[in-house]
């Protein structure tokens, strides 16, 4: 049963990790560093899209010169040292204790209004196929006013069910951030036959809000019909505590070969979380 919560407060590590590894949905509303993070992600993808109006854009420019301008904004973001530092000061606003916490990268996602640009969402999985770290913890904003049309989606009946994956067979190729996302490209394992029938949970929340949650839930986009293109911004981070203590979320269905720490880089020093041996992980190639 996911349970969510809305926290005023800050929980800290093993707080959060006690809830988001149950399978819980935390939100932080009103998070205060979040704003100055916003207005700086809104003038990077202005700037990129040469528009007052980053929502309705995609309807004003040509296609090909939309989609170079999406693409060179999402880099804008990823390279944003300055986003990157309000983002954590963010987190830490939470209770997240930057000292022990490794983190992905930055990611904008676009979601153009229109079935022709679905590829640029993702379909149900759970991170955990991919990075087969059950610690994974994944945090979601948007930019701009959301709508249960134009969001991310969960199957909180699916939290402690099996479903049948394409985990076991997929690999590096498909990395995210490689830019596969707007290709249509398989950047998260796939559901395999039998398809489950997922009842939905859609979360809305306003921007200046944080979600948290499990990358082990199973979750996805919402085909994006609303009118309006949806911005958002993901991370992922580890806890380097739980991972030497092996807390996380139940593995229920995911058959990766490898885990990938190598994602996942210290917020302040940047070090690699597979260099830290003396947690005896493998530091083979991808
Ligand atoms: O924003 C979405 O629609 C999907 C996001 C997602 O898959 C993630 O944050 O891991
Ligand atoms: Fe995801």
């Amino acid at each position: 049963m996911t349970a969510i919560h809305v926290c005023r407060g800050t929980l800290d590590d093993e707080e959060r990790g006690d809830l988001v590894f149950a399978g819980d949905l935390v939100i932080f509303p009103g998070v205060t560093a979040l704003d100055a993070f916003r207005d700086r992600v809104d003038e990077l993808v202005r700037a990129e899209l040469g528009t007052t109006d980053p929502e309705s854009a995609q309807f004003a420019l040509a296609p090909t010169e939309y989609l170079d301008a999406v693409r060179e904004a999402r880099q804008r973001v990823r390279d944003d040292t300055a986003a990157h530092r309000l983002l954590l000061t963010a987190l830490e606003n939470t209770g997240l204790a930057a000292c022990d916490t490794y983190w992905d990268w930055v990611h904008l996602r676009v979601l153009p209004h229109g079935k022709e640009h679905a590829g640029a969402g993702t379909n149900w999985h759970r991170d955990t196929w991919a990075s087969n770290l059950y610690a994974q913890t994944n945090w979601w904003t948007p930019i701009y006013p959301i709508t249960a049309g134009r969001t991310i989606t969960f199957s909180p009946a699916q939290w402690s069910e099996a479903v049948a994956n394409t985990s076991s067979e997929w690999g590096p190729r498909a990395y995210r951030g490689s830019g596969a996302e707007n290709a249509g490209g398989a950047v998260t394992p796939q559901l395999a036959p039998p398809q489950p029938t997922v009842p939905e949970l859609q979360v809305v929340i306003n921007p200046g809000d944080l979600l948290c949650f499990s990358g082990a839930h199973l979750h996805g986009t919402v085909p994006n019909e609303s009118g309006r293109t949806r911005f958002s911004v993901e991370v992922r981070t580890l806890c380097r505590t739980d991972v030497e203590q092996g807390r996380g979320a139940p593995n229920v269905d995911g058959h990766a070969s490898r885990s990938r720490h190598q994602w996942f880089h210290h917020v302040v020093d940047g070090t690699s979380l597979r260099s830290r041996t003396a947690f005896g992980f493998r530091a083979g190639p991808l």
